[in-house]
């Protein structure tokens, strides 16, 4: 008998066919999950399925992210990761990602060490600031796995070279550790010395035993984000994505806002005043990154310094406030003496914000009041209620249209859908920093980059807010449209690869010499793509 060319060399066993009924092809079978995973009800059950499906059949998984990233994205991510987060001891079936325990101190080389080899970009979170839901402890990782999923279908990063990870190091949330079900260590956090040594031995021990590893700081109380990432910066590949790419991606939006804000108003760019309402890693983040980028239109320090007003749980931020945290004390402001100002009408109507920022984690808390005292002052007033999830979101985008009949220009940092206002269609921006870490990432890895500088992530900025096409100016967007995300993670990557080599930090020196068409084309052909069908194909797929 003559064996046909295009049967697999290895024929699969007889079980595994046997196993597939009569009618069933790849196509249809991803039809099937998909309409599977649509009749579950929306949020922590579609997760779940999700979640199941990509333990059952990896590849199936990706090939359905990647084409659905619209429909996906928003379950795996902000905002419904924050469902995940919050009950995910409850809904915790298998082993995922890597937890890194304060009781394997002391060990924790062994531990990376028995991990596969090959890790290139690691998202690390201590679970003790999960979006704006406070100290989950634990419950944190899959916010480490969501963001990891963009880097797979953002930056075709390939899943195997990513690793989840969540320091298990106690939790401050009384109710978690009273939880019978509660996965992690069921003690208060560790501070000053012991939490600094037990950082201290992970990075060292995760540079050792993955090399090439570029790791993402995620979700760590405001003060230890700050401590951790000047800490490690200069020693390590390391980049804390609520400080640079919070940072970055509204420096981005902010630039096309101010844009299209400025063409009514004839205001320059180096004028806007922008309200911080909330002033924690994000919102000083954000803030450093504007300063950053005023510094290099010709403004010093101090004159950038004088367009930032900060707001927090008290009111303006003054420098002559008792017990003023560290963080804060950069953006105080020294030109008002006069009685605390602490509601937030009161303080747009002292500062008239050109531009108001919400990082705050208070739902709601841009009123009507507060939007209204924008739109009086603004004939396109910008406004970015950035916190997350939707539920602690500032301001929704329906109001957000209807108080000022359509002239805001917005982005928000969980999805919002269009809203159609006066037989008008208007579209939600989304400033989340999902369209900066999977570009940054790649373009460290790919540069082979040292260190991840201030400049890199400046250069992931002005990429982002240059990448818009010709449609997406023309409908006033701040954003490009999240189905380009692998071509705009690439130019990203490209911005961030070329400032590594001006730096003289990059060490790949392939890229090094390729003009820029050739190092986008290269950039994308190194993308990772699922190949769903060779599975079927070869009998080594599990359906
Ligand atoms: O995860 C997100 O959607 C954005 C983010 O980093 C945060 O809110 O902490
Ligand atoms: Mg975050």
């Amino acid at each position: 008998m003559s064996v046909s060319v295009m049967s697999p060399a290895v024929p699969a066993p007889i079980s595994f066919y046997t196993s597939i009924p009569p009618h069933i092809t790849e196509t249809d079978h991803v039809q099937r999950s998909l309409v599977q995973l649509r009749t579950k009800s929306k949020g922590l059950e579609q997760y779940i399925f999700l979640n199941g499906l990509k333990e059952r059949d990896p590849s199936l998984f990706y090939q359905i992210l990647l084409s659905n990233m619209m429909e996906i994205i928003p379950i795996l991510y902000t905002p419904t990761v924050g469902d995940a987060c919050s009950f995910y001891s409850h809904i915790w079936r298998h082993p995922e990602g890597l937890y890194i325990s304060i009781k394997h101190k002391g060990h924790i080389r062994q531990i990376l060490r028995a991990h596969p080899a090959g890790a290139k970009i690691s998202v690390v979170t201590d679970g003790s600031r999960i979006l704006g839901l406070g100290d989950l402890g634990a419950n944190g990782l899959p916010i480490s796995i969501g963001k990891l999923d963009l880097y797979v279908a953002g930056a075709g990063i390939r899943p195997s070279s990513t690793l989840p990870i969540c320091l298990d190091v106690g939790t401050n949330t009384k109710k978690f550790i009273e939880d019978p079900l509660y996965i992690g260590v069921r003690q208060t956090r560790p501070v000053g010395s012991e939490m600094d040594e037990f950082m201290e031995e992970f990075m060292s021990a995760m540079s050792e035993v993955f090399p090439e590893l570029v790791v993402q700081f995620e979700d760590f109380s405001t003060e230890n984000a700050f401590k951790y990432l000047d800490l490690f910066r200069s020693r390590y590949r390391v980049f804390n994505d609520d400080i640079q790419g919070t940072g970055a991606v509204v420096l981005s939006g902010f630039l096309n806002a101010a844009r299209i804000s400025s063409a009514a108003s004839g205001l320059p760019l180096s004028e806007h005043r922008i309200l911080f309402f909330g002033a924690g890693s994000s919102g000083i983040g954000v803030a450093k990154q504007l300063v950053s980028f005023f510094t290099e239109l010709g403004l010093s320090v101090d004159e950038a310094k004088k367009q930032i007003y900060t707001v927090d749980s008290k009111g303006l931020i003054t420098a002559d406030r008792e017990g003023l945290q560290e963080h804060k004390k950069f953006f105080a402001r020294t030109d008002y003496q006069g009685p605390a100002l602490t509601s937030l009408v009161d303080i747009v109507n002292h500062v008239k914000p050109t531009a108001l920022l919400g990082l705050s984690t208070i739902g709601g808390a841009f009123t009507e009041e507060v939007v209204k005292a924008m739109a009086a002052t603004n004939n396109r007033p910008i406004i970015f209620p950035l916190s997350n999830p939707v539920s602690k979101c500032e301001l929704s985008f329906q109001d957000a249209i209807n108080w000022t009949n359509g002239r805001v220009v917005f982005a928000s940092g969980s999805p919002y859908n269009p809203v159609i206002y006066e037989g008008t269609t208007y579209e939600a921006g989304q400033g989340n920093n999902m369209y900066m870490f999977p570009g940054i990432g790649l373009g460290v890895i790919l540069s082979k980059a040292k260190h991840i500088t201030d400049a890199m992530v400046e250069k992931a900025a002005i990429a982002l807010s240059s990448s818009l096409n010709e449609e997406e100016n023309s409908r006033e967007l701040v954003y490009p449209r999240l189905n380009r995300i692998r071509d705009i993670s690439a130019q990203v990557a490209l911005a961030v690869a070329r400032e590594a080599q001006k730096e003289g930090i990059d060490n790949n020196i392939v890229l090094r010499n390729l003009n820029d068409n050739e190092a986008l084309k290269h950039i994308t052909g190194k993308m990772w793509k699922p190949c769903y069908e060779s599975h079927l194909k070869l009998g080594v797929g599990r359906l």
